[in-house]
């Protein structure tokens, strides 16, 4: 069976939870495409061409935590900009789209660019403020120094540069559905998902 989930949405939305939880829920396979474009960041940060690191990324076994940083977040957005880094993330997250046995991705342009004929879309979003309280809260967790007000900063600058940019730049595709998370708690913004895509799915 071929049955692709796109999930797309601005930073710290709630994207990655709902997609993690879906593929969970339904036995499909799941790519946060995010940590492609973080582990190229963390590349370049070293001082490696961002190009070159793309074009040799192995998309096995990234070390998520590592790369869950807000330098790396903010390094990720400008080398998500550069159209050769993109072309060259573009064959594996392509294929991984079409695998056999359903798959859900999460990112800024799958729905649109990646994979424009999912069976079932959805755009997850959040206010500002509230995206950046969670930010704040999962990153004090981790153990890192960050304020508030800089990650709200950092958040609307992140959403400033993706929604911008000229290639694949964030927006919802004409049919997604679009989630509001601000107001939800984690099990009602998956159950709201949950229900769209078992719609689709037809089970
Ligand atoms: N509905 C919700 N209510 C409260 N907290 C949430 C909700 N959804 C997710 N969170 C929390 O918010 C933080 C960000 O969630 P998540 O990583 O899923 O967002 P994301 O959109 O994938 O972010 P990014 O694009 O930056 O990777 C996490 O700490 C997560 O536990
Ligand atoms: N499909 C995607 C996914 C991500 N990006 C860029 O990477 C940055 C980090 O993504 P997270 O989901 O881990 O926050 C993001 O800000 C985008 O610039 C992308 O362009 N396309």
């Amino acid at each position: 069976m071929i049955f692709t989930v796109a999930i797309d949405g601005p930073a710290a939305s709630g994207k990655g939870t709902i997609a993690k939880a879906l593929a969970r829920e339904l036995g499909f396979a799941h790519l946060d495409t995010g940590l492609l474009y973080r582990a190229v960041a963390a590349k370049s940060l070293e001082g490696q061409d961002p190009v070159e690191a793309a074009q040799g990324l192995d998309p096995g076994g990234l070390d998520g935590a590592r790369l869950r940083t807000a330098a790396v977040a903010q390094e990720a957005s400008r080398v998500a900009a550069i159209p050769a880094v993109r072309v060259a993330l573009l064959d594996v997250q392509k294929a991984f789209a079409r695998r056999e046995g359903g798959a859900v991705m999460d990112g800024r342009d799958i729905g649109t660019v990646i994979c424009p004929e999912a069976e079932a879309k959805l755009f997850v979003t959040a206010s500002a403020e509230a995206r950046a309280g969670r930010r704040y809260r999962e990153l004090v967790a981790a153990g890192q120094e960050v304020t508030l007000e800089g990650t709200l900063a950092e958040v609307r600058a992140r959403d400033a540069r993706d929604a911008g940019r000229d290639v694949a730049p964030l927006r919802p595709a004409g049919d997604a559905v679009v989630i509001d998370t601000s107001g939800l708690g984690i099990e009602e913004a998956v159950s709201a998902a949950l229900a769209v895509v078992r719609e689709r799915l037809g089970r």
